[in-house]
């Protein structure tokens, strides 16, 4: 007790001198950290603190503050004490490219999910992360996995039929249909069927089962925003705050829930393996991954494959629907295919038909262009020795262990790539291009939505093909039109999307 109360009576007496050496060594800590990345110009709370970061991460745009600190700044430009963001789609291929001594960095980190326990995504180790990939490639590759595509093609019949049963309006009734929603419904009945075998049912019960995307749209936001902000990702990382925070596998709804039924699910599959299923858990068992391991990867397959897919289509949906020309001129692809003997299946067009529609698929580079579905930072981390880096012209020196995300909203706008009009939804600028390497660079830089290299997204051909069955099968069957052009939708960008209440008029096709 009495070295207790000594100890209180001399910080007591001593507190102006202990503020004060907190101060200094705050300070030259502070100055230190500006002084290493000096080079680079931002905001001025960025220079000397991560406020700027933080304010931006809690915003609802923070894909646009992130492209306009680019605009105003630079393509590589200064967010934060450690953290750099880039416009320059070199950089961000130079990261992940396959040999290149960055790293995922701890931005990452935040999406393991259950706390503790690594994913594909959120590890950072190069050498195991290469193991995953090769251990998961196999279950995402139609060529080895023959259940992807009519996996799609089942949940685009309970799309189409759920509209067609319960949302077409006549000139007597008038049923409008919240479109983002039955798109969320079926991107996450396509992925939690591929990731489980079997899928949520959300189309055929036409709710959105277990509250799940409900209660993702409330988490994915917390996830991404403490990711960015240093303190809070620490914080986060700390195991025993992450546990707590982090909802228990009984949870009846949201991603405890998710968790509970990955759980399930992978356990009784993992009781059969023997038994012949060709899936994407039978392949991945094959591959050799653990009861645990599966677990994990298949939640966070939900996370990255549910809402980006549904994110693309959606936006993609509303570019066509509010552009006439667009609209018109992708109707008539679509109807010459169709009258074309034998080049369309039916009920749902076939990955290598939609292939030869050079309209369609130019509708959905320019919707992933001007709506990128994944938007976080996805920093990496600068190797120990720093690198030297040319960029607009400049040569320019990035210190060891800095964080680098991308400010993809402004990337995907750059005028020089895509042109003066690059702020236009126009897909005709794929097809019109005759500059065959200014085309090839257009392509290369929007293809960046799916990461690079190393990072590359895997599940890229299952959301293509989500997409493009999706836009056309929606366009073969119905008419659309926006309920309410002056407010189509609502749209957040917190880090990740929140997009609802699309309210749109179905017909059928005449
Ligand atoms: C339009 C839809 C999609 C977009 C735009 C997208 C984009 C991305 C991006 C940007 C990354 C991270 C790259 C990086 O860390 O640098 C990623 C990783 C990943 N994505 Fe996707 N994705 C989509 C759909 C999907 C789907 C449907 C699945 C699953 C079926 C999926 C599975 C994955 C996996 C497993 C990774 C981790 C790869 C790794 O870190 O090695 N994605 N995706």
């Amino acid at each position: 007790m009495t070295i207790v109360s000594t100890a209180i009576g001399l910080v007591v007496d001593f507190r102006w001198y202990i503020i004060a050496a907190l101060v200094v060594v705050y300070s030259a800590k502070g100055y230190a950290e500006y002084r290493r990345l000096r080079a680079f110009n931002g905001p001025f709370l960025a220079q000397w603190t991560d406020l700027w970061l933080a304010k931006a991460a809690f915003g609802t745009n923070q894909c646009g503050a992130l492209a306009d600190v680019c605009a105003n700044y630079g393509s590589i430009a200064r967010v934060g004490l450690n953290t750099l963001v880039t416009t320059s789609p070199d950089l961000i291929i130079r990261m992940s490219a396959a040999r290149s001594g960055y790293s995922k960095g701890d931005w990452y980190a935040g999406t393991r999910i259950p706390p503790g326990q690594d994913n594909i995504f959120s590890q950072q180790d190069d050498e195991k992360l290469a193991r995953r990939r090769a251990q998961m490639a196999d279950g995402f590759s139609g060529k080895t996995n023959p259940s992807l595509e009519p996996t799609i093609d089942k949940h685009v019949c309970s799309l189409v039929n759920l509209l067609r049963s319960k949302y077409i309006s006549t000139t007597e009734s008038f049923r409008p249909v919240d479109m983002a929603r039955k798109i969320g419904f079926y991107a996450m009945d396509v992925i939690t069927d591929l990731a489980f075998g079997k899928p949520y049912g959300n189309l055929e019960n036409d709710k959105d089962m277990y509250d799940y995307i409900q209660l993702t749209e409330a988490m994915i936001p917390v996830v991404v925003r403490m990711s960015a902000i240093p303190v809070l990702r620490t914080l986060f990382q700390t195991e025993w705050i992450s546990k707590a925070l982090f909802p228990s596998d009984t949870s009846e709804a949201g991603i405890g829930r998710l968790l509970g039924i990955a759980k399930k699910q992978v356990s009784q599959r993992y009781a059969n393996k023997n038994i012949d299923h060709q899936d994407m858990i039978s392949s991945f068992i094959a591959h050799g991954l653990t009861e645990t391991d599966l677990v994990a990867e298949s939640v966070m397959q939900i996370l990255a494959g549910g809402e980006t897919p549904a994110t693309g289509f959606r936006s993609t949906l509303l570019f066509i629907i509010t552009n006439p020309r667009v609209y018109a001129t992708l109707q008539k692809e679509i109807d010459n295919a169709l009258k074309t003997d034998g080049m369309i299946s039916r009920p749902v067009v076939k990955d290598r038909e939609w292939r030869q529609l050079e309209y369609l698929q130019a509708v959905v580079r320019e919707g992933l262009r001007l709506c990128p579905p994944v938007t976080g930072l996805l920093s990496k981390v600068s190797p120990a020795g720093g690198d030297e880096f040319v960029v607009d012209g400049e040569r320019v020196f990035i210190p060891g262990g800095t964080n680098i995300g991308w400010a993809c909203w402004g990337m995907y706008r750059d005028k020089a790539v895509f042109g003066e009009d690059s702020e236009l939804y126009r897909p005709e600028r794929w097809l019109e291009e005759q500059n065959q390497d200014k085309l090839e660079r257009m392509r290369k830089v929007v293809d960046l939505n799916f990461g690079y290299g190393k990072y590359y997204c895997l599940g890229r051909q299952v959301a293509l093909s989500e997409m493009h069955k999706g836009v056309f099968e929606l366009f073969r069957n119905f008419d659309l039109e926006i309920v309410n052009p002056a407010r189509p939708w609502k749209s957040q960008n917190l880090g990740s999307w929140i997009q609802r209440e699309m309210l749109v008029r179905v017909t059928e096709r005449k």
